[in-house]
């Protein structure tokens, strides 16, 4: 219920809903007053993107005049096929939808899709307003490559990129460096129109630059930069001519500036949805099932197993039956910023936990979210989810107490934890005993990288979390309910 809530909060037609105030001719965003004259356009990108413009239409449509959106290919079938219907455009639409980037990957439907966003935002005046929707999976959406490169030659260095374990911020910077629309693009397009863009946020700490590579936040690619990631990554002896053409030169957005004065005042970027946004309501839905709850982070990065290790470190914490030894907390100070936890929010978590432990309250929900990474050493089928889900299970396994507890759940909130059916898992430390009765080595699964198996072999799989397509993505929940310890041995 908690991780329904979570989900919920951040479902593609609420956050637009409740970013957009409409007062009659005019409408209200994070403070700014914009007049609607029958001059409103809307493009947009991302997996999320076409239930956020069913909705903006919904508002606005009334002085909608024209739009088009990249979203992947088959939502729409999709979203029809499990009865979401309210995350479709209406029969009429004057939104124009372009399927592409089949298996996440720029292709030339998306090609064509970001040529029509571009002419659109290259025709508007002074008098219009762009309203520019944004989620996840925007980048792939959105391939611009800047002439000479070709869409194949962009692909291949982004492709090498991740494949040699760039991080998103790195993938995302090159990415800028070799669009058109990326890294501000968009808006340079679309000046002088006023740009409000919507911002539903995959990325850690929510970086508006990074976030679908930031089309409409004007980023300088420094060279120096640029140059680095590249050469750590080996990929620099490698590139395409064109490629280094392009890298090569200044930036020609910044230097042939239509009027040569800063385009940036006309737009307007606004996180409307985030991993904090989840995280939150689904503390307020702890409360009210009686849990006490704690937010932790929505940071939460870095191998899975130095996450797991804290989550088990902190459950030890809450569930030690005197004063927890020492040990415990200088361990949690030292791992927690390795996985992007900052020390206040360990010490701050650790304080509540500790009210908890010797206060008698009743339980606790622990909450926090980010994207833990797995190091995929073998061929199986899992995601970060189900296996940090394991490796707490297998933290927990000799707490002591209290009888009934901790339970750890790890779900991602796009309800696909990477090439499964499930989102995640749910775990306690009984994990290791159930498998084993019933046959199956946890090791040799987790070596494997096989969470998915494991969870689906053990207990017909009651374990998994599956709460099939949930239309948004803010990354990953983690959920860690410690119950009250017992009062006997308080
Ligand atoms: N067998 C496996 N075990 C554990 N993790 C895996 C496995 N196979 C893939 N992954 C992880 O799944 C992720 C890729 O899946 P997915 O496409 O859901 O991720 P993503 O696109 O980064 O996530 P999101 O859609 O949430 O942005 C990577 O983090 C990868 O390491
Ligand atoms: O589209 C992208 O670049 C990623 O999903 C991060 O926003």
């Amino acid at each position: 219920m908690m991780f329904a809530a979570a989900v919920e909060a951040v479902q593609p037609d609420t956050v637009v809903r409740q970013s957009i105030e409409r007062k009659e001719d005019s409408v209200i965003i994070n403070g700014h007053k914009f007049t609607l004259n029958h001059n409103l356009h809307l493009v947009g990108f991302g997996k999320a993107v076409l239930g956020m413009a069913a909705e903006a239409e919904r508002i606005m449509g009334d002085h909608l005049v024209k739009g088009v959106i990249s979203v992947p290919h088959g939502i729409q079938q999709t979203l029809q096929q499990h009865g979401k219907g309210h995350l479709l455009l209406k029969e009429n639409s004057r939104i124009k939808v372009i399927e592409g980037a089949r298996h996440n990957l720029p292709d030339a439907d998306a090609q064509k899709a970001a040529e029509e966003i571009k002419h659109l935002a290259s025709e508007l005046t002074e008098k219009d307003l762009l309203l520019v929707l944004i989620s996840g999976g925007g980048s792939a959406l959105l391939p611009a490559p800047t002439p000479p490169i070709t869409l194949q030659e962009k692909l291949d260095v982004t492709r090498s990129l991740a494949g040699a374990g760039a991080t998103i911020q790195e993938l995302n910077t090159i990415r800028r460096a070799l669009s058109l629309l990326k890294g501000g693009g968009l808006a340079y397009y679309a000046h002088p129109a006023q740009v409000v863009a919507l911002i539903l946020s995959d990325v850690i700490g929510d970086p508006l630059d990074l976030i679908a590579s930031g089309p409409t936040v004007r980023s300088q690619a420094w060279p120096e930069e640029i140059l680095l990631i590249l050469e750590h990554y080996k990929l620099f002896n490698s590139l395409p001519t064109s490629v280094r053409e392009v890298l090569g030169r200044p930036n020609p957005r910044w230097k042939e500036n239509k009027d040569e004065s800063d385009t940036s005042g006309h737009v307007l970027n606004v996180v409307i949805g985030s991993n904090s946004v989840a995280l939150k309501c689904a503390a307020l839905r702890a409360r009210e099932l009686g849990f006490r709850p704690v937010v932790l982070s929505p940071g939460v990065c870095g191998d899975v197993r130095y996450v797991s290790r804290l989550y088990g470190l902190l459950a030890r914490f809450a569930c030690s039956r005197k004063e927890p030894p020492p040990e415990i907390a200088t361990e949690v100070l030292k791992l927690g910023p390795e996985v992007g936890v900052e020390s206040w929010d360990l010490c701050r978590t650790m304080q509540v936990l500790d009210e908890g432990r010797t206060e008698g309250w009743g339980a606790t929900c622990l909450l926090a979210g980010g994207e833990p990474i797995v190091e995929l050493t073998g061929k199986g089928r899992g995601g970060r989810n189900q296996e940090l889900a394991m490796r707490v299970g297998l933290e927990l396994r000799d707490l002591e107490l209290p009888p009934n507890g901790p339970v750890f759940l790890s779900g991602g909130t796009d309800g696909q934890d990477g090439p499964t059916e499930a989102a995640g898992a749910i775990t306690d430390g009984g994990l290791h005993d159930e498998a084993q009765a019933q046959g199956l080595d946890i090791n040799n699964f987790l070596v494997n990288n096989d969470s998915y198996t494991f969870f689906s072999r053990l207990s017909a799989g009651q374990r998994l979390l599956v709460p099939g397509l949930t239309c948004t993505n803010v990354m990953d929940v983690h959920m860690l309910l410690i119950p009250p310890m017992p009062i006997n041995i308080r």
